[in-house]
């Protein structure tokens, strides 16, 4: 049977009853077999627009066992037992013959409960006799009352408490399940005729006046919303993001650094790196097979082979033949500073004006053996800004503020070697949850033999640091191997799941 549950609510109560109210949902008639969490579906929509109102009542339902059914029909143990015993006054019933005619069992607790009741005794001759004239069943009468679901009205005179309940409850003669029932009110908005509740404010109802009269839906504050099926944001890129911000707040400017492949010439010998230096073998480096060399070299190369090969700009040099062979031989870049090195240059020659505020963030390849904090390529973080009067000073002052941005605030430099940069200092960061100093970062001051020979002026320095944006983001995002962020072994799940963070948390 379909019932329009919603429908026979608002009847009964539009007809009014005695307090205004449904007592209980389960006895509404035809609701005896509707499932009470319907119901409730209805009274949550209807109390939403303040239609009724309601209280759960939580209620015992009792139903009895198939021994209860039968002392329904046949009455109980105790009242069989008396009913065999002959009238008060006559001779007694021998012991020995109530279990020929009741059965062992009933004949046993019949017993039990007649002597508990004081209806029978026992003489000398074991034999049983009535104390009472006449006896009730109240057992079968408060079964009678169970079965027919009446409890509680009073109707039958007699009291069913909560003693008794408990007795039957432990002679197994009736079992009670717990279930929600409702009592139901008229709300404040009480009306027989359910509006359909707007949820959104359309076009059609601003143009048709129609919103003024409509009912709006509420908004619901604690549901969750649908997850987004759609894309989601890589947590490399998020940090990545982060940091573009705080460049772009100290007013850098990004450099172009779409080009993996790089001139040994730009990777290397433009920042005076020797042609004989380790970082240059195939060890460390990824040389392009096809083609194996780049057609041409810019047109300062000279000045490049003079300085690695004489000196200049205060310098000896490294005073060994340089090969330009071995300059256009093409590599996967090593480092971004390769690009800093280019645009440093081709700022310069255009004639930009000072301070030039330069960043990067992108893929850099090494030839290492991978584990799992390593891997063949990974994002460096890059930042250089030429000016003039920078000093060593001015190098950790601007690392200070950089990273302080992040949240990371305690910092310590160690002097360290690059070929080009002097000093350089490698940077290490307190780390709260780990309680040690982690190194985050390299920098340094560019040494004259590579940024005259780039063409900067003399009396501009240049200041240049970069880190890893894989370390910060496993850090953040408690990542401890980094196949688990980069490549193919990557869960889109933890991708999917893990929120924006901020750098500056722990
Ligand atoms: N190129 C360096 C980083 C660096 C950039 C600029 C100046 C000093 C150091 C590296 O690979 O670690």
């Amino acid at each position: 049977m379909t019932m329009d549950i919603q429908e026979v609510i608002l009847e009964i109560l539009d007809k009014g009853c005695a307090d205004g109210c449904i007592q209980d949902t389960r006895k509404i008639e035809g609701f005896e077999t509707v499932d009470q969490l319907q119901v409730l579906g209805v009274l949550k929509s209807l109390e939403s627009k303040e239609i009724v109102k309601y209280e759960t009542i939580e209620q015992e339902i009792l139903t009895l066992t198939s021994e209860g059914e039968e002392i329904l029909e046949n009455g109980s143990h105790e009242v069989r037992l008396f009913n065999i015993i002959p009238a008060q006054g006559m001779e007694g019933l021998e012991i020995s013959k109530v279990s020929e005619i009741l059965g062992a069992s009933v004949g046993k607790i019949g017993q039990g409960k007649a002597f508990q009741n004081k209806w029978i005794k026992k003489t000398a001759d074991n034999k049983l006799e009535r104390v009472v004239d006449a006896v009730t069943d109240e057992t079968q009468k408060a079964l009678a009352l169970i079965s027919s679901g009446s409890i509680g009205d009073g109707g039958a005179g007699v009291a069913l408490d909560a003693k008794m309940i408990k007795e039957l409850k432990r002679r197994k003669l009736i079992v009670g399940v717990k279930k929600q029932t409702y009592k139901v009110f008229k709300g404040q908005k009480y009306s027989r005729q359910v509006k359909q509740e707007a949820t959104d404010l359309t076009y059609e109802m601003l143009q048709s006046g129609s919103w003024k009269d409509s009912e709006f839906k509420k908004f619901n504050f604690n549901s969750k919303g649908i997850p987004s099926a759609g894309g989601s944001i890589h947590p490399l890129l998020k940090v990545m993001e982060e940091f573009q911000q705080i460049f772009f707040e100290m007013g850098f400017e990004e450099m172009k650094t779409d080009k993996y492949v790089e001139t040994s010439f730009w990777n290397f010998d433009s920042l005076y790196i020797p042609q004989q230096h380790p970082a240059r073998e195939s060890q460390d480096t990824f040389f392009i097979k096809d083609p194996q060399h780049a057609k041409s070299l810019p047109d300062f190369q000279n000045l490049v082979q003079q300085v690695h090969e004489i000196g200049g700009f205060g310098s000896i040099g490294y005073r060994y033949p340089w090969s330009k062979t071995e300059s256009q031989k093409l590599v996967l870049r090593t480092h971004t500073t390769a690009v800093s090195a280019y645009m440093l240059h081709k700022l310069s020659k255009s004639g930009r004006k000072l301070p030039m505020k330069l960043f990067s963030i992108d893929r850099v390849f090494r030839n290492e053996s991978v584990d799992a904090t390593h891997l063949a390529e990974f994002h460096q973080v890059e930042g250089v800004i030429a000016d003039k009067s920078i000093s060593l000073g001015t190098l950790i002052t601007f690392m200070d503020v950089f990273f302080g941005k992040m949240g990371i605030k305690k910092l310590k430099f160690k002097p360290a070697y690059n070929p080009y940069t002097e000093p350089s200092l490698e940077v290490f960061s307190w780390h709260e949850g780990f309680q040690k100093w982690v190194e985050i970062g390299n920098s340094g001051i560019f040494r004259p033999e590579m940024v005259r020979a780039l063409g900067l002026e003399p009396g501009v320095q240049v200041i240049g640091f970069g880190l890893s944006l894989e370390r910060p983001t496993m850090i953040k995002y408690g990542i401890n191997n980094i196949r688990s962020l980069v490549g193919h072994k990557v869960d889109i799940n933890m991708v999917k799941s893990n929120p924006f963070c901020r750098l500056d948390k722990n």
